[in-house]
């Protein structure tokens, strides 16, 4: 199977939800012009990380994002990773991931399983109680959301269900981009598996943003990667070089878990 993907690299308005999805909208359009099979977006795109005023400006049920994902996917004939929204229920806010096929069907719902504290998630924000694994044309892939990448064994938990491509959405701070480029590369090189990263660009009244949205192959190459403005990178995977690489250094077959 091959895939053109397409990471949608943007400067998120700060809680003004329309803004963000008025632009998301147009965003997709362009990205569509150049064909992609998926296109990605990122982190709490329509919110930013406005947690104070979450409760006001959260997707009620998810309902107004997941209308706009789902008739853009069939309109535009594309796979949407639609990175997270805020989704307010009566549980809480969630900090959500929809994936959406290119017929308009949900066929992922993912909540952030690691609210990152130094950024005061955990007091807004409810821990998700599901896994990230959803396929797009019957390939197992999964979903992480920016700090579950700095958790090795929730991304294992996932490649060793056999998900091939795995999608970073995030809002990854400046300050340490360095952080977000090794982790990445490492996780493709150690699950030997696609990483598609989609972060944002700009800023909010806290935190400059890293952009480099990557695309990453299974040994490692950086197929693609953006620098710190707005921008959408393309990359074609071939999800045959996963099990090319697999078959050379066959780590899942040597993997010994009775030991840890
Ligand atoms: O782990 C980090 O350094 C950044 C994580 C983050 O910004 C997030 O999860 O929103």
């Amino acid at each position: 199977m091959n895939w053109k993907i397409a990471c949608i690299q943007f400067d998120i308005a700060f809680g003004n939800p329309e803004a963000n999805i008025d632009k998301v909208y147009k965003l997709l359009k362009v990205a569509g012009e150049e064909k992609p099979d998926i296109i990605v977006l990122p982190e709490l795109w329509s919110t930013g990380y406005d947690l104070e005023r979450l409760n006001k400006i959260a997707d009620s049920g998810g309902f107004v994002t997941t209308k706009l994902l789902k008739s853009a996917a069939k309109e535009l004939g594309v796979h949407i990773v639609g990175g997270s929204i805020a989704k307010k229920t009566n549980k809480g806010i969630y900090n959500t991931m929809l994936t959406v096929n290119n017929d308009g069907e949900v066929v992922g719902e993912y909540s952030k399983l690691h609210l990152f504290r130094l950024m005061d998630e955990h007091h807004y924000l409810q821990p998700g109680k599901t896994d990230g694994m959803f396929q797009l044309d019957g390939e197992h892939c999964a979903g992480f959301i920016c700090y579950d990448i700095r958790f090795p064994e929730w991304i294992r938990a996932h490649t060793t269900k056999d998900a091939k491509a795995i999608f970073v959405v995030a809002e990854w701070p400046l300050a340490r981009v360095e952080h977000w480029r090794t982790l990445l590369i490492a996780r493709a090189i150690e699950n030997q598996c696609f990483v598609i990263a989609c972060n944002r660009s700009g800023a909010d009244p806290n935190n400059a943003f890293a952009g480099h949205s990557m695309i990453i192959n299974p040994w490692g190459e950086v197929l693609a990667e953006a620098g710190v403005g707005e921008e959408i990178i393309t990359a074609t995977v071939d999800l045959a070089k996963v099990d090319e690489v697999r078959k050379k250094i066959p780590i899942f077959e040597d993997r010994r878990p009775q030991y840890y």
